[in-house]
């Protein structure tokens, strides 16, 4: 991702002026990220319906501003230098049942609002990806997944698999209902990576189903996830920060090398599950990016895999000053290194 550019004041008297008192200046965004990391957003609106999050996004777009959409935080790492362009956090909020249907803005927390939604009507199709840190805007953009319930769990489910249609803000400024197929879903994957679209709203088709079948569903999912993941309230982390490297996986591929527990600063790959780094504190964006690239040399030479991230690295990044615990060859020294991680 490009460098975000500061504002000319010209552009931040205009942005002023179409955004009015919801903008807000200088605003720490490491809590409102599921890692607990980076530095201020320069400006910073909170769009609380689908339509205050176009007039954001088109504000933006015709002043030439650069801007990140927030939504939970919970797949990117924020740089420690923040964000010098417009951030906007989508804090859109509607839900609505309509007999099988369920229409929700972008802003909805899958878990818990959306899925107890559902649940609490008797539908399925969302329960699985109960515990998952992801507004529904997040989870379309990457195409949300777990997999399928015990006791086969056979395979991985995606939540496009339940999308009927969503109503987008697209690259043109054009708002327009379309299809799941629109969308491209892969692993980890949607048309969203490649467009310059916003999800304004999703509606999903879901199925009756018993309430008893929905929550042991939910409760062996949670429990899957407990036994695997570091807790996200008391070691805050990103999620999988490498993508899957099918058959193989990430993961093994880390603990493999050995790397679990390794620290830099406050950051760690976590003891438990060798994909996930948490931050025990005070973690820099500059730990994180440490372990990470250690992570790949290690794994690399080892293994002859290359580990790509799978978060996205938003914002400035300052150098890396720490290294982990047992290097001893300075990682990198400049400070685009996330430029290099990918
Ligand atoms: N399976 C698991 O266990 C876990 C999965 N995750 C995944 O991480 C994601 C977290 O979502 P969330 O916290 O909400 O997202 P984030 O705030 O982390 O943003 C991630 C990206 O999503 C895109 N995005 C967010 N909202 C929208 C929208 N309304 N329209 C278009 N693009 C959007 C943005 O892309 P852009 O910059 O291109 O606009 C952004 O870069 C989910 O996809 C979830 O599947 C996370 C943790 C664990
Ligand atoms: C956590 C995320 O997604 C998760 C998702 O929740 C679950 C369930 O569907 O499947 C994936 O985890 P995963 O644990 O199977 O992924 P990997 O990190 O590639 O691990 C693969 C395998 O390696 C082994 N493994 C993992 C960690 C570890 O420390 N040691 C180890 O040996 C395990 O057997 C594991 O099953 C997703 N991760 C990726 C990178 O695809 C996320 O996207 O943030």
């Amino acid at each position: 991702m490009r460098k975000p550019r500061n504002p000319t004041p010209a552009q931040q008297r205009a942005l002023a002026q179409r955004l009015g008192a919801a903008l807000q200046r200088d605003v720490p965004l490491a809590a409102r990220t599921s890692f607990r990391i980076g530095g201020p957003a320069a400006y910073y609106v909170e769009a609380k319906t689908p339509e205050a999050l176009a007039v954001a996004v088109r504000a933006a777009r015709a002043l030439d501003i650069d801007y990140f959409l927030l939504g939970r935080g919970a797949n990117i790492l924020i740089g420690d230098r923040g964000y010098a362009g417009l951030v906007i956090a989508n804090h859109a909020s509607d839900i609505r049942v309509h007999g099988t249907c369920v229409t929700a803005a972008s802003g909805v927390l899958v878990y818990p609002d959306l899925i107890d939604t559902a649940v609490g009507r008797g539908l399925s199709g969302l329960e699985h990806y109960v515990g998952i840190p992801s507004t529904v805007g997040g989870a379309l953009w990457q195409n949300l997944h777990f997999l399928s319930p015990a006791p086969e769990r056979e395979r991985t489910m995606f939540i496009g698999e339940v999308l009927e249609s969503a109503e987008l803000l697209t690259a043109d400024n054009q708002r327009k209902r379309v299809d799941a197929d629109y969308f491209e879903f892969g692993y980890d994957q949607s048309v969203l990576h490649s467009r310059d679209d916003i999800v304004l709203s999703a509606t999903f088709e879901l199925e009756p189903a018993p309430a008893e079948t929905l929550l042991r569903i939910m409760d062996e999912n949670l429990r899957w996830r407990a036994d695997r993941h570091p807790p996200l309230d008391s070691e805050p982390s990103a999620g999988s920060i490498f993508r899957k490297i099918e058959g193989i996986g990430a993961g093994r591929l880390i603990d493999e090398c050995g790397l679990k527990g390794m620290s830099c600063g406050d950051a760690q790959i976590s003891p438990r599950h060798a994909n996930i780094i948490v931050n025990h504190g005070n973690a820099s964006a500059a730990d994180v990016c440490a372990l990470i690239m250690h992570a790949q040399q290690c794994v690399q030479a080892r293994t002859g895999y290359w580990l790509t991230p799978e978060i996205s690295f938003i914002g400035e990044f300052a150098p890396v000053t720490r290294l982990p615990a047992d290097v001893r060859q300075p990682a990198s020294t400049g400070p685009d290194q996330a430029a290099t991680l990918n």
